[in-house]
Parts: C-alpha cells; sequence; structure tokens
C-alpha cells in the first residue's frame, strides 16, 4: 500500500492550483501563507485539547487534520516531506537532550 503521507502530498500539489470553488486544497491556498499557518495552528490547538480529553480517536481525528494542513503549508512553501524526513534523518542518533546542552544556553 503506498504511503499516505506521500499520495497526499502528491493530490496536494496538484490541487494547489484547481478550483477554489470546488477544492478545500486550492481555497485554502488562495487566501495565503498567513491563513494557512492560522488553520494549522488552530489545528495543531484541536490536536492539543483532544490529547488532553485522552480520547484516542479524537486525538488521531486531530493528528490528521494537522498533518493535512502542514502539508499544505510545506507545499506553499515549496518544501516537501522529503525536506522534513531530510531534516530527522540529520538528527537521528543525537539526543534531544544533549542537543540542548550543545546550544550552551
Ligand atoms: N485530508 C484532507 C482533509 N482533512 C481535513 N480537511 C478539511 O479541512 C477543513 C478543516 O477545517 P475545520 O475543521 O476548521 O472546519 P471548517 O469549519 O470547514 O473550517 P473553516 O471554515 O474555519 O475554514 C475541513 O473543510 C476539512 O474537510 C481535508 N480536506 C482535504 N483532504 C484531502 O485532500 C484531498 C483534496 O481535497 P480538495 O482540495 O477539497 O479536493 C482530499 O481528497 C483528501 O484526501
Amino acid at each position: 500500500m503506498a504511503d499516505i503521507f506521500a499520495t497526499l502530498e502528491d493530490i496536494v500539489g496538484l490541487r494547489r492550483k484547481g478550483n477554489p470553488d470546488a477544492s478545500y486544497v486550492a481555497r485554502l491556498t488562495a487566501q495565503g501563507r498567513a491563513k494557512i499557518a492560522q488553520k494549522l495552528g488552530e489545528e495543531a490547538v484541536e490536536t492539543v485539547i483532544a490529547a488532553i480529553g485522552g480520547n484516542k480517536p479524537a486525538i488521531a481525528s486531530e493528528a490528521a487534520d494537522l498533518m493535512f494542513h502542514l502539508i499544505v503549508l510545506l507545499a506553499d512553501a515549496g518544501l516537501t516531506l522529503d525536506d522534513v524526513r531530510a531534516e530527522l534523518a540529520r538528527r537521528e542518533g543525537v539526543s534531544g537532550l544533549d542537543e540542548k546542552a550543545s546550544r550552551g544556553t
């Protein structure tokens, strides 16, 4: 089965320049980067609220909204999930605590 994130990224890439009357991705993209970022922030807050509530299906649903909007934002910024994968790969094996200590702040 194809990775759903890769599939979604392809769909978002196609829909970005679509008809705003027929596509949510096209409509949101047409509203600009700040609006996309605002939606991402809203979905992040909704994910936080669901996490505190502790209902697993609700958390998964909000996380899906969050990931979807993150993909829309990345596409608008000219970035792909491969860019995020590369950054995470770069960090692989480096403890978050060690990295924080190395900042010396
Ligand atoms: N995965 C998603 C997806 N997840 C969430 N959403 C939409 O994201 C929006 C989230 O907004 P809210 O929950 O805040 O609800 P809202 O009241 O509509 O929000 P606002 O009015 O405040 O903008 C809703 O309209 C959801 O339907 C999604 N819309 C599209 N996709 C995927 O993107 C593909 C392309 O979609 P279109 O661009 O619409 O063709 C679809 O086939 C799906 O695979």
